[in-house]
Formats: C-alpha cells, structure tokens, sequence
C-alpha cells in the first residue's frame, strides 16, 4: 500500500527499491506524527512537539562512516580522514539492506539540499522511522508540493536503524555503518537512530560535491543584519561550539545554523531548519530556541520530562548530554524566508578552548585566518561523539573534520580566494573555558560572547584598541563596553599567572606540531603566521 504524494514516474520501484510494503511518500508533518505514534516511536510533548529516544546511539559515529572506493574517488577523497569501503561491498550492503526492507512500512521525504537553486540537489530520503521523515522534513528545504509530481532525486539516503551491518561482509567496522556512495549517487546508514547522521551525511555528500563547482561548502551557521542582507556573517564551528546558539541573535536575521555555501553569488543555507542542544537550555540566554520545545512538530531527542504534565526537564542529561530540538527555520521569529545573502562581511572562528587559555575575541590576518581554519582547534563535547564524555581538546580541520571528503587545503584555498576577494574580516571567538582549564575554569559567559560579537558585527570593535597576543599573534582587544576587561586577558583570569604561560606554551607547541602536515601545501603568508 501506498499513501502520500509522490511522482508517479519516480516511485521507490522505479528506483530499483521494489517490494516494500507500505510506502508514505510526502507526508506532512501531522501525518507523519500520527505514524509515529502508531508506531509507538515516541510521545505527544507540550504544544504538540514530538518526543522520542535513539536507544544506544545519542550522537554521530564518525569511525563507522565509510565512503566508497572507486575510480572517481580513488584521488579526490582524502583517504587519511575517511574509511573506505569497497564497491563490491557496498553493493552487498545496499542488497541485504533492500532485502531487509521488504513486507516493511517505510517513510520517503523528497527534500531539496540547498537554498540556492542553481546549487541545490534533490534528495531523497528513505527511512524507518516516521519522526526521522518528521526530523527531515524539518532540516531540509520543502519542494512546493507541485513540484513533487515532477521530482527526481540526485541523491538518495536510505536509513533503516533495525538493520544491522556484517562487518565481513559489508566491509565495515561494526553492526553501525553509514556509507556514501558517489557513483550510485546512494547514503546507506544502519543501526543508529541518532537523527544527525541523516543531515550530516548529506552535508558530507555537499562537501565532497560543490568544490568542484567554486562553491565553498562549510559547516558554519549564518546570519545578517536586518533589513541587510549584503551585511551576513559566518560562525565556523565543530559541534558544541555555539554556531546555533550564537547565529540565534534577536538583533540579527537567522540564516542558519549548521551548514551553508559561499558561491560568486554570495552565502546560502543547505538546509531549512535547525538541531539545537537543549541541555541546560533558558528562557533567558536562548528564547527563541527555548520556545521552539513547546511548539508542533518539533523533535525533541533523548531529553527527560514529566510524565503527567510533559514538562522537559533540561537539566537532566541522564539519557546523554547531546540532547536535541529539531525545528524549521521559521519557528525562529527573525529567520530569513529565503536563506540566502551577501558575501559575508565577517568570517568568525569558534573555539571551544578547554584549556582556558585563547581570549573570548582575536583579530585575524586573512594569513591567521587561514592557520586557524586549516587547524580547527577545539573541543569535542561530551555526548557529541559516541565515546566522548568529557571535553576533549583536538584539531579539526575547518572546524568539521568529520564531514570533509576531500583533503583540508581544497576547502582552505577556496576560502583564502573568497576572503581575499570579498575582503571579509576575520575574529577568532573562545567559547570555552576561562579562568583555568576545563574543571577549574568556568565556560564563557554567553552574555559576554554575544556583546563581543555584536560589537565585531556592528563594527565598533574596529576603533578600540588592540594588543598583540603573546603567544599567536592575533589582535586582542583592550576595553569592549558591557565586557568586564579582565577576562579580555585571559592570563589575567586565571588565579596563577605561571599555570596560564605553562599551559599557554603547552597550547602553541600543540598548535605547532599539528600544523606540520600543512607545511607543504600552503602558501608563505601563512607559512609566516604559523607559530613556531
Ligand atoms: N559562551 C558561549 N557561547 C556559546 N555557547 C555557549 C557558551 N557558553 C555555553 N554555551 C552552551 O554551549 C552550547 C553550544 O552549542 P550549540 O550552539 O548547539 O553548538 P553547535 O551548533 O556549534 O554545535 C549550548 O548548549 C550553549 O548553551
Ligand atoms: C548535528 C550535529 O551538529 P552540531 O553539533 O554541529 O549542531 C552533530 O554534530 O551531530
Ligand atoms: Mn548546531
């Protein structure tokens, strides 16, 4: 049987997927949440949201993606970075996948990947779950429903968390796996109900496709001034790092908040929603993200509530600190309606600094800028991978080394032609930890994070004074109105000044060695600003 709307020359038959039982193609969102609670997979929240749990998996797992090896990726995927599977191997995947399908019910949302027309791909995804089709349909971007009687997807997600991989067989790691497949244009993910791989994998297959077309693919949130949207802003981040948080600026227009393109013609969302953390998430630091929890359709993962009254408790991480909302875009008042704006006129770095030793703010050369984007220091925060339960400084590069197929130089020398084309100016921002490392210091405050940006966005960062960071380089401001200036200085927030140099010295030596493999691709500028 078959419900929903669907092009009737682009079934799951005529794809070559036949004998799934039940089909729903398009639902929309009610629809789909009725399924879901047939189906038992979750429960009613306040204003109706949808809530559910994903079991084991509660975040990625990176060391289970795969890409496959063939002719056309043999030289263009950065191998040192991205597992490889074999064709023959995928191919048995994909046939015990489709097998496993049969005399199912399954969900099939045909979404665009993309805000900008010229750039978009058509995708379709295939999946178990209802609420993962109700979370798709709120990350990506909606087709007028017209238009799907004509829709062909150019890439196709199948994701079936009951199925379980063979790692003899299927040539991968665990029972986990998700594996892209660049000439049968496929995404087959199993054995996680984690909703992020859906998003995720398609920003991978983005990533791996748009550098070839000049556009620079990046995992960045966006937003712009208002009634400006020639006057945008990029926040590069790894996860954790406050890309939704901070691009959700009451001041701003959202664009969004994870991952988007730079073309000739300026930036644009890949996507049509957002993924926020809810962990200790306020009414007063992020309202407009706190609303969206009480509001119809969104997802809400992993978070515990009040059986009788449903109140999420956002404290309670006993499921995993990665809880999350999914919502669409304009569920955020000040969104834009199109997801599209100028080049941007400011480039920030994140950093979430465990050792408390980078200031909240620096003033980057396009030659630093390019140092730390190729560098990618952070942390990875805990319940983000599967695995990480704590905050674990590492380097990765272009703030998402998870998600990059091709090696970091491509995306760093589109970047570096883009900036110095566009004239961007570029900060580097530690939402970190200050005052002493991860378990003595304290994480930044937002407030002060959030008056910092708005004074680099607004341009009056531009006439304070500056000094020279000691240990790389970068401008620091002095004195920024509405930050109390010591912890402008991070040596100055810590209680014992001879910890803040040794743990400093510790820093840039880590920065130094990472920065190696680099060496022999870059240009000399940068070669100048690297550190050691
Ligand atoms: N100074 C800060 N800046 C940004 N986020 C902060 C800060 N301090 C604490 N946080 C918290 O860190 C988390 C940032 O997560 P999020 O914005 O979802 O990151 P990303 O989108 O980059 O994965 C949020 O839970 C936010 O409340
Ligand atoms: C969805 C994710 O993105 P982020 O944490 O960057 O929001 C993720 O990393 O799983
Ligand atoms: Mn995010």
């Amino acid at each position: 049987m078959t419900s929903g709307r669907v092009n009737p020359n682009f079934r799951l038959e005529d794809q070559g997927i036949a004998g799934v039982e039940n089909v729903h193609y398009n639902l929309l969102e009610p629809a789909l949440i009725e399924n879901a609670l047939r189906l038992g997979e979750g429960a009613l929240g306040r204003g109706g949201s949808f809530m559910v749990e994903t079991g084991k998996f509660t975040g990625r797992s990176p060391k289970d993606k795969h890409v496959v090896m063939s002719d056309t990726t043999r030289d263009t995927i950065w191998w040192d970075n991205n597992a490889a599977m074999e064709p023959e191997a995928f191919d048995r995947l994909y046939d015990d996948m489709i097998e496993h399908m049969k005399g199912r019910e399954y969900f099939v949302q045909d979404m665009y990947a993309g805000a900008d027309p010229i750039y978009r791909e058509n995708v379709r995804l295939v999946t178990e779950l209802a609420w993962h089709g109700l979370f798709i349909r709120h990350m990506f971007r909606r087709p007028d429903r017209e238009d799907l009687d004509s829709f062909v997807a150019d890439y196709t997600v199948i994701n079936c968390p009951s199925f379980k991989a063979d790692p003899e067989r299927h040539g991968c790691r665990s029972e986990t796996v998700i594996a892209v497949n660049f000439d049968r244009k496929l995404i087959l993910v199993g054995s996680t109900e984690y909703a992020g791989e859906n998003k995720k994998s398609i920003f991978s297959m983005l990533n791996y496709l748009l550098p070839e077309k000049g556009v620079m693919p990046m995992h960045c949130s966006a937003n712009h001034a208002v009634g400006n949207p020639v006057d945008s802003a990029i926040f590069f981040g790894l996860s954790g790092t406050g890309k939704t948080t901070l691009s959700a600026d009451p001041d701003r227009i959202l664009l969004g908040d994870d991952e988007h393109g730079w073309s000739e013609r300026g930036i644009f969302n890949f996507e049509g929603g957002c993924y926020a953390k809810t962990i200790n998430l306020s009414p007063e630091a992020e309202p407009e993200i706190y609303a969206t929890t009480s509001k119809f359709g969104t997802v809400i993962e992993n978070m515990v509530y009040d059986a009788d009254t449903r109140k999420l408790d956002f404290k309670d991480d006993s499921l995993t600190a990665n809880m999350r909302c999914a919502y669409p875009l304009d569920y955020i008042s000040n969104a834009s309606a199109t997801a599209i704006a100028g080049h941007p006129k400011n480039i920030i770095m994140l950093t979430c600094d465990a050792f408390g030793v980078l200031p909240p703010i620096a003033r980057l050369t396009p030659a630093q800028a390019m140092y730390h984007f190729l560098s990618g220091f952070t942390s990875k925060m805990a319940g983000t991978e599967r695995g990480i339960t704590e905050a674990q400084p590492t380097f990765s590069t272009c703030f998402g080394a998870p998600f990059m197929p091709r090696r970091p130089e491509v995306y760093g020398n589109l970047l570096r032609d883009k900036i110095a084309q566009h004239g961007a100016t570029c900060w580097l921002v530690n939402t970190g930890w200050t005052g002493g490392a991860y378990g003595v210091g304290s994480r930044m405050p937002i407030k002060a994070t959030r008056a910092l940006l708005t004074a680099a966005l607004d341009g009056s960062l531009s006439d304070v004074e500056f000094r020279k960071d000691p240990n790389f380089g970068f401008e620091v401001p002095v004195d920024v109105p509405g930050v109390p200036d010591v912890l402008l200085d991070p040596r100055r927030t810590w209680n014992d000044t001879a910890g803040y140099d040794k743990q400093a010295a510790k820093l840039v030596t880590m920065f130094s060695d990472n920065f190696e493999q680099y060496l022999p691709f870059i240009d000399e500028d940068v070669k100048a600003a690297a550190i050691g």
